[in-house]
């Protein structure tokens, strides 16, 4: 049965692509890369040895190296796909092995930290440009990854100002055949709507999931029974992948706190709302939201009811 992912390529767009850290998104780009024949060869390297095997045993990487420096010699696209934290110290290691003309590139939730971390590292005859796939799933590690993660989602590339553009054009190219549209910003205009967007999303699912585990007064097994629609769709959230969060809480503070004050206001006056019974400013805000959801199911970026490989990791 056709995919919806369309037909390969005539041409690879690169030659030898090292991914590094090989968890969903990783195990997805290589997936996506041989789906579309974007690389004459998918090279893998991750720092866990437990994942090298599994990587070897599952078989969408052409070559699993035994380190990071290993996976990138003669590679002329480079992608980090580790935790945010992770970033600086890959960079310190592959910067001696990089080939002249190299693309290096990452898919960290953040932007900001990341170019500070790795730009240091990388000499001057590779070109960075950074990169965030805004899609993913609760699931991590390199049994979650699928091809079509990344399809009709967006891609933000940070290009810095002198990028250059041949790479940049390239890497865009990359992205659209492996099903993504590409937006390009600044790091931090990123790490601000990412904050909003997705970050304080999931402080506040984190948040919630954990004032519900400490309660005195309900049962853990009530919670448990009675999650049937809002709180469950917060146990989703609240289940993803421990380091990589408290790497983008870290490593995004300021835009993070920036975004939870404005919460917490907003917050504040939704309960003065509550106390005094002011009914229309309830449904007021409501309908402003409920408005915002469906402008993002028209444009596509959701279905009524999304699955993101789920149901197959879950059976
Ligand atoms: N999960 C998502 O929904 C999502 C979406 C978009 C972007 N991201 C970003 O993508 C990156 C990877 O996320 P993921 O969900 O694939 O994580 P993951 O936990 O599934 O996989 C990360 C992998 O990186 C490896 N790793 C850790 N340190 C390493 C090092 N020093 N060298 C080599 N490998 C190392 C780990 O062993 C692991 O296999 C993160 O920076 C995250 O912020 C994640
Ligand atoms: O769909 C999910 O489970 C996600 O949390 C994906 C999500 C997001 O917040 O949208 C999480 C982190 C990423 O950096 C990008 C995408």
């Amino acid at each position: 049965m056709p995919d919806g992912l369309g037909a390969p390529l005539f041409e690879p767009l690169f030659d030898r692509v090292a991914l590094i850290g090989i968890g969903l998104i990783g195990s997805s780009l290589a997936h996506i890369c041989r789906r579309k024949g974007l690389a004459r060869r998918i090279v893998a390297a991750d720092a866990s040895k437990e994942v090298r095997t599994r990587v070897a045993e599952l078989g969408f990487a052409d070559e699993v190296a035994p380190s990071a420096a290993e996976a990138v010699r003669g590679a002329d696209l480079v992608v980090l796909c580790a935790p945010v934290g992770a970033m600086g110290p890959i960079a310190r290691e592959i910067g001696p092995h990089l080939a002249p003309g190299a693309i290096v590139s990452d898919v960290g939730s953040v932007k900001v930290s990341i170019v500070e971390a790795v730009a240091p590292h990388l000499p001057a005859s590779v070109c960075f440009i950074p990169g965030h796939p805004v899609a993913g799933t609760e699931y991590s590690g390199p049994d979650a990854g699928f091809a079509a993660l990344f399809h009709n989602r967006w891609i933000i590339l940070t290009p810095p100002a002198d990028a250059d553009q041949k790479a940049l054009a390239r890497l865009s190219a990359f992205w659209t055949a492996a099903g993504a549209n590409v937006e390009t910003m600044t790091p931090e205009h990123h790490d601000l709507v990412l904050a909003i967007t997705s970050h304080v999303p999931h402080l506040i699912a984190y948040n919630i999931v954990g004032t519900a585990a400490d309660l005195e007064a309900v049962t853990q097994s009530e919670v448990m029974k009675f999650s049937a629609g809002g709180f469950r769709d917060f146990t989703r959230i609240a289940s993803s992948d421990p380091i990589m969060w408290r790497d983008i809480f870290l490593n995004n503070k300021d835009a993070v706190l920036e975004m939870l004050g404005r919460f917490n206001e907003d917050l504040t006056a939704l309960q003065r709302m509550i106390r005094r019974g002011d009914g229309d400013g309830l449904s007021e805000l409501f309908t402003r939201t409920r408005a915002i959801r469906r402008g993002i199911i028209a444009q596509g970026q959701e279905t009524a009811e999304p699955d993101f490989g789920r149901r197959a990791q879950e059976e």
